[in-house]
């Protein structure tokens, strides 16, 4: 059985670049090796309707912080069979964001404290208890702070039209509190343990795990 690895942080800090750069070291390792990542925009309706919600369509739906992560999770709750058998086949398993990105945003989103939040337990609730999510062994928290983030969300959108910042990229205030909740979930070691890294020790963190 394989170590599943959910890489978690801010839109725009870089987490496909490190998951990319992980990848391919433990391939190079000699690791058997997949990735996964949510959402799964072209490949789940539930993904692309909460791209398009956070992009100004489907009237209040981005409004509604429950509706979002139901979004979110039935996206996840679709891939979890071929998550189970990823783990079963290859030695490492990594998640471009998974269920912490639901906890972090609604919590944010809520204003609600990690540690006490109604929204936090649900979406455990719903994800690993309902919809039977294997559970990550291990999380990183990309440790690019808001104000990094945002200027490469933003970077990135001035060149990739496909990729214009959305609703929740434009808001300062949220991603300020997204990585505070994120911060806490890895502090606290909500569902696993969690490293806090970046650049080459956010890569060498998740490699030492396949020691
Ligand atoms: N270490 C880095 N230094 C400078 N720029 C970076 C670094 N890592 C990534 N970038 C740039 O920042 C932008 C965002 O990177 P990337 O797409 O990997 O982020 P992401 O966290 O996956 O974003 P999102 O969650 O919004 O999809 C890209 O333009 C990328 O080239
Ligand atoms: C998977 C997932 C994502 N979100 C949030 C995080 C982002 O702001 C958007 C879209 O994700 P992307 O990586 O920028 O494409 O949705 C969330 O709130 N809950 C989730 O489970």
């Amino acid at each position: 059985m394989g170590i599943l690895v959910a890489i978690e942080g801010l839109d725009g800090a870089g987490k496909r670049t490190i998951v990319g750069r992980i990848h391919d070291a433990a391939t190079a390792r000699g690791a058997r090796t997949t990735t996964f990542t949510f959402p799964r925009y072209g490949e789940s309706i539930t993904a692309d309707l909460a791209s398009e919600a956070l992009h100004g369509e489907h009237g209040d739906l981005p409004d509604s912080v429950y509706g979002m992560a139901v979004m979110f999770a039935l996206d996840r709750a679709a891939a979890g069979p071929a998550l189970q058998a990823a783990c079963g086949d290859h030695d490492l398993v990594l998640c471009d964001r998974y269920v912490a990105s639901n906890a972090a945003y609604s919590a944010a989103r809520l204003g609600e404290p990690i540690g006490a939040s109604p929204v936090v337990d649900w979406v455990t609730g719903l994800e690993f208890g309902r919809f039977r999510l294997p559970t990550p062994d291990h999380q990183l928290l990309l440790g690019v702070p808001p104000e990094v983030a945002m200027t490469r969300a933003s970077g990135r959108a001035a060149t990739d039209a496909d990729r214009p910042v959305d609703h929740y990229e434009r808001d300062a205030d949220l991603q300020s509190a997204v990585y505070r909740a994120y911060s806490d979930l890895a502090a606290t070691g909500w569902m696993s343990p969690w490293s806090h890294a970046a650049d080459d020790a956010a890569v060498a963190a998740v490699i030492d795990l396949l020691r």
